[in-house]
């Protein structure tokens, strides 16, 4: 058993799934984030989780020869970023192998490409979740939670974030500070304002600041957004959301709008969105480019197809194919999101689209009840990935081809697998960097049924 505070020595096993470097001592696991596969190393041990024990680097003494120095000061306790360590070759590398890992596991015969990076790898984020607490001198603070824990990093400037956007939160936090606003603070369930949630449109410009806030009333509201208004005229839009549960989910269930329309817009591959708060709206503009592109270049279509965009959001992938398409069908559970994709067809007057509000998998089984076909399904499901229901009902429905794109592959293969069974296989796996500097890649499959 390993105490807290002790100094281990070893050499780094595998990066697992979360990004942390696994290594062990006796039987004792131990991991320790911003290592190299191979690197030897000296860690402090912090404490101790459910997979091993948490352990602080301190020193490295065989380096990789893609080890930099990172670029943050906040790195080395902040969660957001995970590889600011490695320069940009090491990166892509590091999660091409990833990949090229977890189909070998799977026994899924996919050639892995070269990841699509961005030549520009920073200020990327288009949607920014800040929280607040007090210094020791009683001074707010705002910042990003300490990985495995609640506790608040302070932070200034982040490499991921336009920069206006962090003057934002530098404002908000001294308008706190002038109009006596207290940040919420967890453990005593008191404070007013909880988080604050922007969402800046790459293209547009336009800013949304949503306030999270911990009671109905807001007492220095009007003064708030006059000031955050003439500071910013970027500003299009704030709303005052409320959250009194007791919970990690940043936004509560009701809002109201305290200036401009409640939502912004941006424009993605050439067409116009609007985004609500709620609605999900992939958070690298660039590279969701490159990721519909990609998607759009991988199947074959002849302009006859009937598809289904499953778990759509606003609608933005089947939307980019609808005039390459005969009729495309988006399926999502959001309704804010629902709403947004039906106004967004009819802003780009794209006439062969529709949508419909349901759970993914419950529109399947009732479309295979009704024996509903589909040429093409795109499949872009959460993190957590689609489900038995789901996949059982798309299999039956015989479609020729399957889009598969995920924000995280280890479900993306575990569903493959399953498709598999069935018949459906691809040939690649292509990965897209949407999260430069962090462990996360975006990934993409197709796949048809082979002749049996
Ligand atoms: C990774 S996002 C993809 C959105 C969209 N394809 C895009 O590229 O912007 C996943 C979407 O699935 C939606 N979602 C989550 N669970 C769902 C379910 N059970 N049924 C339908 N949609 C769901 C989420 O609200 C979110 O909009």
């Amino acid at each position: 058993m390993l105490k807290e505070k002790q100094i281990v020595k070893g050499n780094i096993q595998f990066i697992d799934e979360d990004g942390n470097g696994v290594f062990y001592v006796g039987k004792d696991k131990v991991l320790v984030r911003h290592v190299f596969e191979k690197e030897q190393v000296q860690a402090r041990i912090q404490k101790r989780i459910q997979k091993g024990y948490v352990a602080e680097l301190i020193r490295v003494d065989q380096k990789h020869p893609g080890r930099i120095k990172p670029a943050c000061p906040i790195f080395e306790k902040c969660g957001s970023c995970h590889l600011l360590h490695m320069d940009a070759k090491a990166q892509s590398d590091f999660k091409k192998n990833q990949l090229i890992k977890l189909c070998k596991d799977a026994k899924l015969p996919l050639q892995v490409k070269d990841i699509l990076t961005m030549e520009e790898p920073y200020h990327y984020r288009n949607k920014m979740i800040i929280g607040f607490q007090k210094d020791r001198n009683r001074h707010i603070q705002a910042g990003f939670y300490e990985e495995f824990s609640h506790k608040i990093i302070p932070y200034k400037r982040c490499l991921l974030h336009p920069e206006i956007c962090d003057e934002i939160v530098e404002e908000i936090v001294s308008l706190m500070e002038k109009l006596r606003i207290e940040p919420y603070e967890e453990d005593k369930r008191c404070g007013l304002l909880r988080h604050v949630l922007l969402r800046y449109g790459k293209q547009s410009g336009k800013i949304m600041v949503v306030l999270v806030i911990n009671q109905n009333v807001f007492p220095a509201r009007k003064n708030f957004v006059n000031a955050l208004l003439h500071k910013f005229p970027n500003i299009t839009t704030i709303v005052q959301n409320v959250n009194t549960r007791k919970t990690s989910v940043v936004l509560g269930d009701q809002e109201r709008v305290l200036y401009g329309k409640g939502y912004i817009e941006d424009t993605l591959c050439g067409l116009k969105y609007r985004i609500s708060s709620k609605s999900f709206y992939q958070i690298n503009h660039e590279q969701t480019q490159v990721l519909y592109q990609t998607g759009i270049d991988m199947l074959e279509l002849t302009g006859n197809e009937k598809v289904l965009d499953a778990y759509c959001g606003i609608g933005t992938i089947g939307m980019s194919m609808a005039h390459k398409v005969k009729q495309v069908i988006g399926v999502e559970i959001n309704k804010d999101a629902v709403n947004d994709a039906i106004v967004n067809a009819k802003i780009n007057d794209v006439k062969n689209i529709r949508f419909i509000c349901d759970d993914a998998s419950a529109y399947m089984k009732k479309a295979q009840q009704r024996k509903e076909r589909f040429d093409v399904v795109i499949m872009d499901p959460p993190r957590s990935g689609s489900n038995e229901q789901f996949l059982s009902a798309l299999v039956n429905m015989k479609p020729k081809q399957i889009l598969y794109i995920s924000c995280n592959p280890i479900t993306q293969v575990r569903d493959m697998q399953y498709l598999k069974r069935f018949g459906y296989v691809g040939d690649a796996m292509q990965g897209v960097d949407m999260f430069p500097n962090t462990n996360h890649v975006e990934t993409i499959c197709l796949l048809s049924k082979k002749a049996q």
